[in-house]
């Protein structure tokens, strides 16, 4: 459906929908600091299959988009005019494109404020939601990804969505051919991390650079061995806002089979690389026999 037809559309009926896949920091490495405190990153970056949704649903009176907010993690999120989703629709307006005649609803499965980009993907989604209804006009389209930028640092690697190097302070990105699909587990253990808190506590900004990424991997054993000489430098500031996000790290790392183990983004989700999906679901059931309040899920992030 078009902008032009969707104002016949039925109250109540599906214009479209888009996938928020959660965004995975194999490597992040804090490489300096701007004048303005954005720190430069230097991240390689995987997309999950598990992720939020996002529906246009047709409301012909709107004359701006409503939210409605369902799913798992439903209750982690107040519906507010600055929800990244709402706010996407706003900036998807400026940039010349239709946003009335539609609801928007969110299903959240990502939990809040936990290093795997949920709210970075959610407004990624919508910018290619909205933008498939409605296209924005040919001269503003080019300004999409300054655009994304514009609602955060993640949301221009969420726009793309696929395997990704990530500089400057995350929104110069650069395609990662040689990606595999990888085996993952992934564990929160239900505290909330404020990114800037954890960048604060950064004990030093000037680290070493990712070093060459290889231009194929022979599976994900081979892409555990290469990130084992890469790091993620918000780790330790995290573990050290939070703690238990150690003995996460600590409890995947232990499971058999688990070939890598480190926390995503600013955390405090912790994701484990597995040989197969076998053996990331025997971790995933251990997990959660042990520990029913943490958020254990078994994925596998796609190939490049
Ligand atoms: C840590 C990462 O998740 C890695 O992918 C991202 O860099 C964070 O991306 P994000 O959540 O979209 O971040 P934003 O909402 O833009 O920024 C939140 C806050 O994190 C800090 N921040 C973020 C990104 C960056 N490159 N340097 C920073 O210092 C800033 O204090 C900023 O005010
Ligand atoms: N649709 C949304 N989903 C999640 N968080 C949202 C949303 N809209 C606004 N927010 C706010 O954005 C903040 C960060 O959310 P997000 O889930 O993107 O963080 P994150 O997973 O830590 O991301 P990152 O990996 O970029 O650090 C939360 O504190 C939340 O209140």
């Amino acid at each position: 459906m078009t902008a032009d037809d969707r104002s016949g559309a039925e109250p109540g009926s599906a214009l479209g929908s888009a996938f928020a896949p959660a965004k995975v920091n194999l490597a992040l490495h804090v490489t300096g600091r701007r004048a303005d405190g954005y720190h430069r990153l230097d991240s390689l970056v995987a997309f999950a299959a598990i992720g939020d949704t996002i529906e246009a649903i047709a409301d012909p009176a709107a004359t701006e988009p409503s939210l409605a907010i369902q799913g798992p993690f439903a209750s982690g999120l107040a519906i507010e005019p600055d929800n990244l989703v709402l706010r996407a629709a706003r900036v998807h307006a400026a940039a010349g494109g239709r946003i009335d005649g539609l609801a928007l609803r969110l299903t959240k499965r990502l939990p809040v404020a936990s290093g795997i980009g949920g709210g970075s993907a959610d407004a990624a989604a919508t910018l290619r939601l909205l933008g498939a209804i409605s296209p924005l006009p040919d001269a503003r389209a080019s300004e999409l990804a300054a655009l994304a930028a514009s609602l955060g640092a993640d949301v221009p690697m969420c726009l793309l969505s696929t395997p990704a190097r990530a500089s400057g302070i995350g929104e110069i990105l650069e395609p990662v051919p040689g990606l595999p699909a990888l085996p993952m587990l992934l564990v929160n253990p239900g505290i909330a991390v404020s990114t800037p808190a954890v960048f604060k506590r950064l004990e030093r900004a000037n680290n070493p650079a990712l070093p060459p990424i290889p231009s194929a991997f022979a599976d994900s054993a081979a892409v555990a061995e290469w990130l084992r000489a890469t790091r993620n430098d918000l780790e330790a500031p995290a573990i050290a806002a939070l703690p238990p996000i150690a003995d996460v790290i600590a409890r995947v790392e232990a499971e058999p089979g688990c070939l890598l183990a480190r926390m995503s983004g600013s955390g405090a989700t912790v994701f484990g690389l597995f040989p197969d999906a076998a053996s990331v679901d025997r971790a995933a059931a251990r997990i959660r026999a042990d520990h029913p309040a943490w958020w254990v899920v078994s994925t596998r992030t796609a190939a490049s």
